[in-house]
């Protein structure tokens, strides 16, 4: 198996607080990490470090065998695309979602002008919404509904490593549901290659391959889904794993 992305001796301080200590992750292509912990444990900084919105202060990222660096370039930053809780951060509010999906298409290459109509059509129909959602405006549609365009604007640019960040928390309950099936249909359909931040086991449980958890900025486990959840290695697995009332199957 191939590695999508190596963490080495990842650190990030905030003044004197240190939010990554030595953060070392492996994620193999074509495969979801399922990263969990409590809030303020640094689940969200590793997430930005990796997509390159801060620097690290000390360690290394490489996508594949490519290292990051501070500064990257306009390819490095199409390779990750970020999946946010709030759909609306990578939305423009001014634009509708042809505009929206036309942007990215050329601003990257990844078709030419005359392709664009017909590239998001297909980007829709994959997060399972109609193409007459193209002339609308984000505001027009649901939080659910908002969250499939922000997958299919980050899809749209075929990135190699994809990292969602609690993208199910801030929607209603039936919608969360909803969401995290085309999560899995995409995992399955695309091979996609995720890193899937989580503070609810249950999520966790449905879309990863392997688990890691974070606390107060360390990584106390990295294990497969199936060992995690029966027999996890670290007392604050258990911990996590027992204040959960019933693994949903
Ligand atoms: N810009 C910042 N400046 C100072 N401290 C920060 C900053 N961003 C995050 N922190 C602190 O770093 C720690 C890790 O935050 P982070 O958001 O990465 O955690 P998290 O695990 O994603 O939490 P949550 O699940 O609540 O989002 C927290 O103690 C937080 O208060």
């Amino acid at each position: 198996m191939e590695l999508a992305l190596q963490v080495q001796d990842l650190t990030v301080r905030y003044g004197g607080f240190t939010a990554l200590d030595h953060i070392r992750l492996e994620l193999e292509q074509h495969t979801t990490l399922g990263l969990v912990g409590e809030s303020g444990s640094g689940k969200s900084t590793l997430a930005r470090v990796i997509a390159g919105l801060i620097a690290p202060d000390e360690g290394q990222i490489l996508l594949g065998s490519e290292e990051l660096r501070k500064k990257r370039s306009k390819e490095q930053h199409k390779q990750i695309q970020m999946i946010f809780q709030n759909p609306d951060a990578s939305l423009n509010p001014r634009h509708t979602v042809r505009q929206i999906l036309a942007e990215a298409l050329l601003f990257h290459r990844i078709v030419d002008r005359s392709q664009v109509g017909r590239r998001s059509t297909e980007l829709l129909d994959r997060v399972q919404l109609e193409a007459r959602s193209l002339d609308k405006y984000p505001h027009e549609f649901s939080g659910g509904q908002r969250q499939r365009i922000a997958i299919a604007r980050a899809l749209s640019v075929e990135p190699s490593l994809l990292i969602a960040d609690e993208p199910t928390s801030a929607l209603d309950v039936s919608v969360q549901r909803s969401v995290l099936e085309l999560f899995h249909t995409l995992r399955t359909e695309l091979h996609l290659t995720m890193l899937f931040i989580s503070h609810d086991l249950g999520v966790i449980h449905a879309v990863s391959d392997t688990v890691a958890v974070m606390r107060q900025g360390k990584l106390v486990e990295v294990n497969t889904k199936d060992e995690f959840f029966i027999r996890p290695k670290h007392e604050y697995s258990r911990e996590l794993l027992s204040a959960v009332p019933k693994m949903p199957r």
